[in-house]
This record gives C-alpha cells, structure tokens and sequence, in this order.
C-alpha cells in the first residue's frame, strides 16, 4: 500500500473531530472522500498529508510510518492542495508554481532546464501556460485553483492530495480536472462534494460525523440507505440514453 492511515484519531481542544479512520490506498488508485459539510474530509486530508499530527494512530507513506520521516522526503513522495490555498506574497504565476520543485532541489542539484520543463509541462496539463507570467494576485479563483494543482504537479509527486479541487471551477474546467486526476499515472485521494463526479473514482470512502462509515466501489457505497442516512436527502438512479451511464438524481429528503 502506497499509503494507508491506521486508527487515526484528532481532537481540537479537547473535542474530538475524527475518530478512529483506518484506510489503505492502493498505487494508482483514485479514492474519493465525500461527506456532508464538517464530516471530517479535510482533517483527514491533512493527517494524510503530515500537516497534522494524529492524536493516536499511524500514517504510513510507501510502508513507512510518515511521523519518522523528513518533511523533505514526504514532499518528494506526496502533494496537497488545500481547500482555498492561499499565495499571500505578490508572484507570478511561474514563481508560485516553481515552488513545487523545492523538494527536489539542493546544492548539489541546482535549478536547471529540467525542472524549467517540469514546470512549464505543469502549467500546460491544467490549461494555465498563457498565465505564467502574470502576478497571482490578479487570478480569478479558478485560476488560482488551477494554478495551485499546477504547483503540485510540478513536484512530481507519487501520492496527490486534492481537497474539493473542482471547488471554484467551472464545468468545463471541472471536467477537465478530472479527466487529469484520472489519467495522471499516480495514486490520488480526492475530496468531493459531486456525488455523480465522485462516481468515477475506484473507490469512495464516505465520512459522517469524523467517522470513515463506508468505503468501497462507488455503486456499492452510495446506496439509497447511505444517501439517506449520512447526507439527508432522497435518490432517483437514472439512465444517460446516449451511453447508458447511470446518473443519480437528488431530492430533498420527505
Ligand atoms: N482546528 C480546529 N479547531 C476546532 N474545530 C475544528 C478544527 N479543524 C476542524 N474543526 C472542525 O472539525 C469538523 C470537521 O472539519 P473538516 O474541515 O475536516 O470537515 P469537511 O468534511 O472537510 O467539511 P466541508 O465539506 O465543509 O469542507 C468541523 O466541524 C470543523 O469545524
């Protein structure tokens, strides 16, 4: 397992936020994480990502207990984009997502045409080539979304993290980022809150009240009973007459 969360506990002063989540994400897999708002799915993340210790349990990275390893050697392994991530300083779009490759440079290994190629191949994939020369702070929040992929693209990492990446996107940059997450040969944990997006992930894992209450394929975890039960509302699985993909419609719940 590329990387797996055993028995992981959080509290916030004292009030405890996740609750004993075990889960092992295989290479190449792309597991969802959904659940309602407050459920846990960016905390989790952030165990996942080493931004936060657990209280108790263990996160392992390629079999190693994440806690024992240099902060260098996990950025080389693994990239998060937060929710609404934020660039304070005034950059270019170049410069923020030149500092992906930080992990990957030393003394010894100074910036060099590769890693120009890296990051210029990175802004390509997420359709932001024709901004990098511009000040960040004039993106619009899309733009900024894409941009913030970009800079973890660019440190070519094994395990992406991706918090509600279409949060801010419009339907065909949604689409697109996407269809990337799919097709990038690297393993990827992704929250969302578009349970028919969802959908196209190997598995989901669904999180309610800071426990992981379901994992498994898509179909097999988003039941009527589920969609009730954890996010309120009633479901109507319809059919796509073009391709016969199954959709699932949402009702408020009687
Ligand atoms: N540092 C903190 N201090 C206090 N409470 C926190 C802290 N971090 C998270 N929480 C609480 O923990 C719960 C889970 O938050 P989290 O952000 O993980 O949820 P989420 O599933 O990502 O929600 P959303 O879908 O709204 O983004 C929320 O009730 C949140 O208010």
């Amino acid at each position: 397992m590329i990387l797996s969360a055993e028995a992981l506990h959080w509290s916030a002063r004292g009030v405890p936020i996740l609750r004993d989540v075990s889960l092992a994400v295989a290479q190449g897999e792309t597991l969802g994480l959904i659940g309602p708002n407050g459920s846990g799915k960016s905390t989790l993340m952030r165990l996942l990502a080493g931004v936060l210790r657990p209280d108790a349990g263990t996160v392992r990275l390629g079999g190693r207990p994440m806690a024992a390893m240099r902060r260098r050697e996990v950025a080389q392994l693994l990239a998060l984009v937060e929710q609404q991530a934020e660039t304070a300083d005034r950059v270019t779009v170049r410069d923020a997502v030149e500092l992906g490759r930080t992990p990957w440079l030393s003394m010894l290994r100074p910036w060099s045409a590769a890693d120009d190629a890296i990051v210029a191949e990175a802004l390509a994939v997420v359709e932001m080539a024709g901004f990098a020369a511009r000040d960040w702070a004039t993106l619009s929040g899309g733009e900024r979304q894409r941009a913030h992929i970009a800079r973890a693209l660019a440190q070519q990492p094994r395990v992406l993290l991706l918090d509600e990446p279409t949060n801010h996107l419009d339907i065909h940059h949604q689409l697109s980022i996407l269809r990337l997450v799919e097709t990038l040969p690297v393993t990827t944990v992704v929250a969302l809150h578009d349970l028919n997006q969802a959908l196209n992930c190997d598995r989901l894992g669904v999180m309610h009240r800071g426990r992981l209450v379901a994992l498994g394929r898509p179909w097999e975890v988003l039941t009527t009973a589920l969609l009730r039960d954890v996010f309120g509302v009633r479901a109507a699985v319809l059919t796509d007459p073009t391709d016969g993909a199954r959709v699932i419609r949402f009702h408020a719940a009687d």
